[in-house]
């Protein structure tokens, strides 16, 4: 039987942790000791998936030490916290990790595998896809991608991992899953600055389209393959995350679009990867010499710029071939 340690007590973290516990006992490590205690005890995590019963094969801990003896671990703190966690999670350097957030490093610019490998030498595994937590979590059907350049790893974690609604495909193009991921994120925040601004269908669309081509210009330069991107993790995630107030990124535009002050829309626990990422994939965008013009828009807003202005100069960019 496969133990499972999950480093990560969000909402994605605790609905992977329910899902695995189906297959062998799980450790769940949070940050937070209320986390902990009210999983241990109530059997649910009232912060970050509040209203889902969690199985008992799922015991929470607030010691990095306990989570060592697993034999497969999914790191699920957010981008920008992945390398301050890993380097205190301590590992064997034998034991597979599979990479779950959603993300660029500020700074670095650096997908999480490539954090990971400036930290750890062991067997890395990328999962990304169309998955919200609280239907994850509920036993609903997920079709998700386990991306990693070691074939065989590929195939034992699917093996250890796969459930009757959950469904792993596998692929070589880790590049291509976690920039997928992350672009969606930016992208989702601008559909729901369309749908917050009311500019109708059509435009969310068209955004969705055109942002579709934005990721692909950036991941094709990054090394990504293009069928990567109109995969699970690219197009799927994309179209998931683009049309449902359940995305924290959609909610977020949902906001900047009605003109709510950032601060209040970023306030409380939960993280919008989106917002983080955005200044990040333009000056990661900017050194590739790709033009991402939805995503630098995003950025923009996030940084204080109006939201009719931006839009209008979006609208006005010369007219050209698709
Ligand atoms: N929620 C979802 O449906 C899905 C989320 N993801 C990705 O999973 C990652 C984690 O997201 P969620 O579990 O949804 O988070 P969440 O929004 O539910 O919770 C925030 C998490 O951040 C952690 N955190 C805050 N400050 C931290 C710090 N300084 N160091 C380490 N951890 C810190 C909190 O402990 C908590 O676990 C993100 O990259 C997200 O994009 C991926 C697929 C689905
Ligand atoms: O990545 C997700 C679903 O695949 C979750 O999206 P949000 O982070 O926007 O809620």
């Amino acid at each position: 039987m496969t133990t499972f340690g999950i480093i990560g007590g969000g909402a994605w973290g605790t609905a992977l942790a329910a899902t695995l516990a189906g297959n062998g006992p799980v450790t769940l490590w949070a940050r937070e000791a209320d986390v902990v205690a009210a999983i241990n005890s109530a059997r649910e995590n009232p912060q970050f998936l509040p209203g889902v019963p969690l199985p008992a094969g799922i015991t929470a801990t607030a010691d990095l030490a306990d989570i060592v003896a697993s034999d497969i671990v999914l790191v699920v703190v957010p981008a920008q916290h992945l390398r301050a966690t890993l380097a205190l999670a301590a590992l064997p350097a034998t034991t597979p990790i599979i990479l779950c957030a959603k993300g660029i490093e500020a700074g670095s610019h650096k997908l999480m595998l490539e954090v990971a490998r400036d930290l750890v030498p062991n067997p890395i595994a990328v999962l990304s896809g169309p998955s919200f937590a609280h239907e994850v979590a509920a036993g609903k059907p997920c079709a998700i991608t386990l991306a990693s350049e070691n074939k065989a790893l590929g195939e034992r974690l699917i093996a250890a991992m796969a459930r009757p609604t959950f469904r792993l495909y596998q692929s070589d193009d880790v590049l291509g899953a976690e920039i997928g991921g992350a672009v969606k994120n930016v992208l989702a925040i601008a559909c729901g600055v369309v749908e917050g601004a009311g500019l109708g269908l059509n435009a969310r669309a068209a955004l969705i389209a055109r942002g579709f081509a934005e990721m692909t210009r950036f991941g094709v330069a990054r090394g990504a393959r293009a069928e990567t991107l109109a995969g699970l993790s690219g197009l799927g995630d994309l179209v998931l995350t683009c049309s449902s107030e359940n995305s924290r990124n959609f909610r977020l535009g949902v906001g900047l679009g009605q003109g709510r002050p950032l601060a209040d829309l970023l306030a409380g626990p939960a993280v919008a990867e989106g917002a983080a990422t955005a200044p990040v994939l333009v000056e990661a965008a900017r050194a590739a010499q790709v033009d991402m013009p939805i995503c630098a828009a995003v950025a923009a807003l996030l940084a204080g710029a109006p939201v009719k202005e931006t839009i209008s100069a979006l609208l006005a960019r010369p007219l050209k071939a698709e």
